[in-house]
């Protein structure tokens, strides 16, 4: 069959999720470039496969997706293999399954509405649009971001990934942002956290994360 199809550029952030899934998995994927720059994430042809105009879209055969965390469950579900880990927890019964939903919705409920200010002020803005930090936001997000970083100490002090005792989906969904917060002037803060950046590093050492960031820079100059 016909390797499936990313639109988008792998160094956005929730482009980065989907193809660490692919990764995973260790399934075929052709990387379909979108100018970003050049504001082609919203023409015609992009927004028929993303009615909101943004990157990733997915396409497998005749199937059209778009929303990264959606477009990563539907790859983790339909191309596992045998030899692939149980990301999603689903092989465990409702119980594990349910245990990824729940720090996985926490990654985009709490985690992500924490660190991704920082990512933005800090890197994306300045270099998108050369923009000037907004401190203030920083400042608020980094408090909002302590907060969380403290719930995740007290989680890992009780299980080695955030689901339980194995590393699945919701681990995986903290990379792309986090890569980035690493390349910001904050990223001390996670020594602050021990187990979280014992977390961090496990994470960053898997192969395919090692992969997937091989394509996104780690140094900005503005
Ligand atoms: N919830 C969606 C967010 C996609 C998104 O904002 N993508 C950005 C680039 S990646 O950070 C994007 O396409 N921005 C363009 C724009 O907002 O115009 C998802 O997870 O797929």
């Amino acid at each position: 069959s016909s390797p499936v199809k990313v639109f988008g550029h792998a160094t956005s952030t929730n482009v980065a999720r989907v193809l660490l899934c692919l990764e995973e998995v260790g399934a075929e994927y052709e990387l379909v470039p979108v100018d970003f720059l050049a504001g082609e994430h919203n023409t015609p042809e992009h927004v028929q496969r993303n009615p909101f105009g943004k990157i990733p879209a997915f396409q497998d055969g005749d199937l059209v997706l778009f929303e990264s965390r959606a477009i990563a469950r539907y790859i983790l579900r339909k191309y596992r293999t045998p030899g692939s880990p149980d990301l999603l927890g689903e092989n465990g019964g409702a119980e594990e399954a349910a245990m990824v939903d729940v720090w996985t919705e926490v990654e985009a409920q709490q985690y992500h509405p924490a660190i991704s200010p920082v990512v933005f002020e800090c890197i994306i803005f300045p270099v998108m649009r050369g923009a000037k930090t907004d401190q203030k936001v920083v400042d608020e997000s980094l408090e909002r971001l302590r907060l969380v970083l403290g719930t995740y100490e007290e989680r890992l002090s009780k299980s080695r990934y955030l689901a339980g005792d194995s590393f699945s989906f919701a681990d995986l969904n903290h990379f792309p942002f986090t890569f980035y917060f690493m390349a910001t002037p904050y990223a001390a803060l996670l020594d602050e956290y021990p187990r979280v950046k014992a977390w961090w590093e496990d994470l960053m050492a898997r192969p395919s994360v090692k992969r997937v960031c091989a394509n996104m820079p780690t140094k900005f100059c503005f």
